[in-house]
Parts: C-alpha cells; structure tokens; sequence
C-alpha cells in the first residue's frame, strides 16, 4: 500500500485521538513521536553525507562532516545569543525542508522555480499552524526571544504563501508537469490540516504533520537510497546505524532537562534544539534528493 494512504488513515485517526484525549496526554504522545521516529529520522546524516561523496577523497567526507558539526554549533550559539535570527532563519529552513520532502515524489529540487514553490507551501504549513495556534505560538517565541508576534503576521504570511504555491503548482499543471488533480488533492489535504492544527493542541498538531508527513515519509526516502530498497530488513539496517547518534540526542535532551530548572522553556529549548539540528539536515537531505534525481 503507498505510504500516503497510510498517512491520511493515521491523520484521520489522530484527529480522533484530539477530541478524545485531553491536553496532557496529547503532549506526551506528541512528545514521544517526536523524540522517537522524529529524531530518528534526523540521526542517519551521517551515512547520507558517505553515500553522497562516496565517489570523493576522504579529505572531502572529512571536510564535509567538519562542516556539518560546525553549522550545529553555530546554530545553537546563534540561538543562544541572537534567538530572533536564529528563529527567522529556522522557521525558513524548517518550510523549505517540509516542502521539498512533501514534492519530492512530483518535482525535482534543482530547478529554482521548484525551489520556491516547496518554500511557500512550507511557509503556508508552518504559518497555518501558527495561526490557528496563535497563543500558544506566541507564548513560545516569547519564551526564546522575548518578543510578541501580533497574530495578523501568521495569517498574511500564510495568505501570501498559500496563494504564491497554488498560483506556481497551477502553472505546473498548465505546462503539463503535474495532473490537475494533484492540485485539489493538495488543497483538500491542506484543508484536513487545517481541521487538525485547529482541533490539535499546538505540540500534538506540530507532531501530527512532523512525524506523519515528514519523519515517516522522509526515514523511508532514506531507506530506498541508502539500501536500494524499503523493508522491514533495510529498516533494521537503518536503526543500527542511526542508532548511536539517536541515543547522544536523546541523552542531551534530557541532561537539558534536567538542567534547566523551570519547566516552562522546555518547549522552547526543544525546538531550539531541533532548530540546531534543522539546519545541516536539510542540507543533507537536500543533497540526497539531489543525487536521486
Ligand atoms: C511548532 C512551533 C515552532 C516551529 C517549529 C518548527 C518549524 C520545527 C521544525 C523542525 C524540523 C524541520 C526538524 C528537522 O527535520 C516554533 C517557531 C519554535 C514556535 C512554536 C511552535
């Protein structure tokens, strides 16, 4: 069965799962997911940088993996002592990354056009979850950058967005590079996240798309590319070898925990984890799709 029939069953299921269950418990399903399947499928950048530049030196693996720590390190100073940039060019990175995974079936990512248009549905994504979770948005970035975000700027970024990706993906189905019915298959999916982000409490509606749309769809892309196929046998193959870097996260995550003493700026710290972590990843991932095209 495709993986996408999978995804709708399992969205459909956890809209239930959002009327049916109260806040703390859709935090902790959320927060489980996440920090299983979707660190998870951020843990296997390394062998996804030796399988890109296995046709290169050494030297060129090493720089590269050099490269890849120093943007890590980078990142969380930068989140650490500018947070309003670090946030802007996160949430940038995070909707370019969401969107090239979502048309990574349909579109090949070396075209600019292309480019822009997984820019602007991720954009539209991001911000729709914004929107229809304005306060508890607001309540987070205010926790990591002490500034109040006015709820106007989530719904005109997601107008301007959502207008520019169905505009260029009419375009695609005027010269004939997409069916039609991709398009309205895509607009009713955005009305169904539109219906979960809205039921959803923010975290469990962040972890409904993150880990269904993205992690799942995105640790099987890897699959096929790194093994040549996807099975219960690759997939094993792919937990051995991401595991070790899965458990150093993990592990920091919860000495970050511990170390930090109020509660409060845990969801915060998280994201500004995954933040850090965002930005080599989507390089990484970029390249992939890059290769396989
Ligand atoms: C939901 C949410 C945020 C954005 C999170 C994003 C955009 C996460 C992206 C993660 C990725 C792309 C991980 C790696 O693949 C903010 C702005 C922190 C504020 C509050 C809630």
């Amino acid at each position: 069965m495709k993986y996408e029939r999978v995804a709708i069953v399992t969205t459909f299921f956890s809209l239930w799962l959002s009327v049916s269950f109260i806040h703390p418990s859709q935090e902790f399903i959320a927060l489980f997911l996440i920090f299983s399947f979707g660190i998870l499928h951020g843990s296997n950048d390394l062998s996804l940088i030796a399988k890109v530049n296995t046709a290169s030196r050494p030297k060129h693996l090493a720089i590269f993996i050099s490269s890849y720590v120093v943007t890590v390190l980078v990142a969380s100073l930068l989140f650490y002592f500018i947070p309003v940039v670090a946030l802007v060019f996160f949430i940038f990175f995070s909707a370019f990354h969401f969107g090239e995974q979502h048309w990574s079936a349909s579109l090949n990512n070396t075209s600019r056009l292309n480019r822009f248009l997984f820019l602007n549905y991720g954009l539209a994504l991001v911000f729709m979850l914004f929107y229809l979770n304005s306060e508890a948005t607001q309540a987070v970035v205010f926790s990591l950058t002490k500034l109040t975000v006015p709820k106007q700027w989530f719904l005109w970024i997601f107008i301007v967005s959502s207008s520019l990706w169905v505009l260029q993906v009419l375009l695609l189905a005027y010269r004939k590079c997409i069916l039609l019915q991709q398009l309205f298959f895509e607009i009713f999916m955005f009305l169904i996240f539109a219906i979960v982000f809205k039921t959803a409490t923010l975290i469990w509606a962040f972890g409904i798309y993150f880990i269904f749309w993205h992690s799942i769809p995105s640790i099987l892309e890897q699959q096929s590319f790194l093994y040549g196929e996807v099975s219960l046998r690759t997939f094993i193959i792919y937990l051995k070898s991401s595991f070790f870097i899965w458990l150093v996260s993990i592990i920091s995550i919860i000495l970050l925990f511990f170390w930090l003493e109020d509660d409060a700026i845990f969801l915060p710290v998280l994201f500004a984890f995954l933040g850090a972590i965002t930005f080599a990843h989507s390089f990484t991932i970029s390249q992939m799709f890059r290769l396989k095209k």
